[in-house]
């Protein structure tokens, strides 16, 4: 068994995979403690992404080598893979999580298309038909804005709610309702506005995914499709 984790500002995703490629459930933790793989007596080695800075990854991956006493191998942004061409001024630059899930796009679509990964930050990434990175958007996640509005105003508080899409076009009569539909239209307008502009950019074939925590916020949107293990097809390609 090969134990993958996806390491983001916000969580740790992670999955075993066996060698003939089939995969467990992904689990979100928020500390590596919490990774408790089935079959871990099985595990053989380990591989990771990270978008954490340097320590904190060399601590995650010396925690995992500990922990099960194997390898941990880690995917990084590279200037090329497989026929994906980083289009980043300098490559390394550009989160790993995004190159992966761009060269995990284009090998899935074999064709342009765009990225959405819903996290912390929303990033929008553009490969063109030729498999060549063409660059993206970043903007703040929804819990971004969540924790902007606790945090800068007084008043705008409200105890934790389910996302409701059904209810998005009745105005809130709430504090907790005007917030979480005011968030949620800005993001499917922002996703639905991306998407407009990788068509007229890309072709109107272009193929459309989505993934990250928040992706069911946008999963409905014309012609999206949401493949939530989208970078850890990329890490299998980047450490196979
Ligand atoms: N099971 C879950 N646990 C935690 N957050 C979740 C879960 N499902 C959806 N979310 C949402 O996804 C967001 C985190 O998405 P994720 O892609 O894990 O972020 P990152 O990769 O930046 O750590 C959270 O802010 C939350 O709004
Ligand atoms: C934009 C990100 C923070 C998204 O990470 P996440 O929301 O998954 O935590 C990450 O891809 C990153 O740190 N990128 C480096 C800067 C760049 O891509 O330009
Ligand atoms: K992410």
């Amino acid at each position: 068994m090969i134990l993958e984790l996806d390491c983001g500002n916000s969580f740790i995703k992670w999955r075993c995979v066996n060698h003939s490629g089939d995969a467990g459930p992904i689990g979100v933790v928020k500390v590596l403690e919490d990774i408790e793989p089935a079959a871990a007596g099985d595990l053989v080695r380990a591989r990771l992404v990270s978008v954490r800075g340097e320590a904190e990854t060399a601590e995650l991956i010396a925690a995992i080598e500990d922990r099960w006493n194997i390898h941990v191998s880690r995917a990084r942004s590279v200037a090329k893979l497989g026929t994906v061409r980083n289009g980043y001024r300098h490559f390394e630059m550009l989160g790993a999580d995004r190159w992966l899930a761009v060269v995990a796009a284009y090998e899935v679509a074999k064709r342009a298309c765009m990225v959405v990964d819903l996290g912390t930050a929303v990033t929008v990434d553009l490969v063109d038909r030729e498999g060549q990175h063409l660059g993206g958007y970043i903007a703040p996640g929804l819990s971004l804005m969540r924790d902007q509005l606790n945090r800068e105003t007084r008043r705008v508080r409200y105890a934790p709610m389910k996302p409701n899409l059904q209810a998005l076009m009745t105005p809130g009569v709430e504090t907790g309702d005007a917030v979480e539909r005011g968030c949620t239209l800005m993001m499917r307008a922002y996703v639905s506005a991306q998407i407009t502009s990788a068509r007229e950019l890309l072709g109107s074939e272009c193929q459309l995914l989505a993934t990250g925590g928040d992706a069911p916020v946008v999963a409905d949107l014309d012609g999206l499709v949401s493949m939530p293990d989208l970078v850890f097809r990329g890490l299998s390609i980047a450490c196979p």
